[in-house]
């Protein structure tokens, strides 16, 4: 999604990582081609912000500079807790992903106002938000690199083996990444993880070709917790697992034993019943809000996609 948003093409980032080695430096390249200004926000800027996790919008409106009359986003208010869980469901177009796009400050709301904590997001610069909120979307970009630098890929700071292998503890993907083979023989033993030699050093094809959707799923999950962030942002992020993985995913994932806020998007109600609110998004505006048992109560439009749904 923040390669489509900036406009880089695929075929222009594979050339750019036919020649990388390490993660590191690919992630230093990749995050000063995408935005030079961060780069340079980055080096003056600003003290790191230490967010709380608690995230408000309150009245924020959008519409597409290509479509000025079409509001995608309407007057739409929410408030997240520290530590709890908000999910956003509706119908396909009715502006859910607009929101995702919103909280990662891909774009800025044409009126009103998202806050982290007390902070308004428009005193923040990009990288002091995005390093407190972790994105994982539904089709995770994953490089032509090892499965721990692709976990690694963009953190800074030193992510030792046991917190890789924990992150992907608790992204269900510990037991198909250890049944991989290890490509050693053309892995530079630097990258290899020491506890761990087999499956983590296997290099995953040009966009993780050689893995499935679902698999690509758990990495991306497991890569945004390395990262260890106040929130995290679920955007159809398990919508490739069958429903025994994702409800270990989701168990593991509970935003209440971790201590992070959670905002996740999901078609299917199973994935998002046991969050704190569940909000129905329908043509740009929240029309119904409450708690699976409160909306079912309701007999209205969410009642309805369980129905769909055979959901009780
Ligand atoms: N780049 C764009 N320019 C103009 N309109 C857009 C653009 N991207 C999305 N839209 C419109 O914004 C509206 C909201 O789209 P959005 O992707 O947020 O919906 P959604 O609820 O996430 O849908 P889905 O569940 O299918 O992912 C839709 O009407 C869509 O056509």
């Amino acid at each position: 999604m923040l390669l489509s948003n900036v406009g880089w093409t695929t075929f222009t980032m594979n050339q750019c990582f036919k020649e990388m080695v390490t993660a590191s430096s690919a992630t230093k390249l990749v995050f000063s081609l995408l935005n030079p200004q961060l780069e340079k926000e980055d080096a003056t800027s600003a003290a790191q912000f230490i967010s709380d996790g608690a995230v408000q919008a309150e009245s924020i409106s959008f519409a597409y500079l290509s479509r000025p009359g079409k509001r995608v986003l309407n007057d739409v208010s929410f408030t997240v807790d520290r530590a709890r869980s908000v999910a956003f469901v509706g119908p396909s177009g009715g502006g859910k992903s607009r929101l995702v796009n919103l909280l990662m400050r891909f774009y800025d709301p044409n009126s009103g106002q998202l806050w982290l904590d007390d902070t308004p997001f428009s005193a923040l610069t990009p990288f002091q938000l995005r390093s407190n909120i972790a994105l994982v979307s539904q089709e995770p970009v994953l490089f032509r690199a090892t499965i721990t630098d692709n976990i690694r890929l963009g953190v800074e700071e030193e992510v030792s083996d046991e917190q890789v292998l924990e992150a992907c503890r608790l992204a269900n993907a510990a037991d198909f990444i250890r049944d991989f083979p290890e490509a050693s023989a053309n892995i530079p033993k630097v990258l290899r993880l020491p506890t761990s030699p087999s499956g983590y050093a296997t290099v995953v094809g040009e966009k993780g070709r050689s893995l499935s959707g679902g698999q690509k799923q758990r990495i991306a999950i497991a890569r945004a917790l390395v990262r260890r962030p106040k929130m995290i942002v679920l955007d159809e992020a398990t919508s490739a697992l069958d429903s025994q993985s994702e409800k270990a995913v989701r168990v593991a994932l509970e935003s209440s034993a971790h201590g992070w806020t959670s905002v996740m998007i999901a078609h299917r109600l199973d994935a998002i019943r046991h969050c704190d609110e569940i909000c129905y998004v329908e043509e740009g505006r929240i029309v119904e809000r409450g708690t699976h048992t409160e909306l079912v109560g309701k007999r209205a439009k969410y009642y309805e996609m369980t129905k769909q749904q055979r959901l009780s």
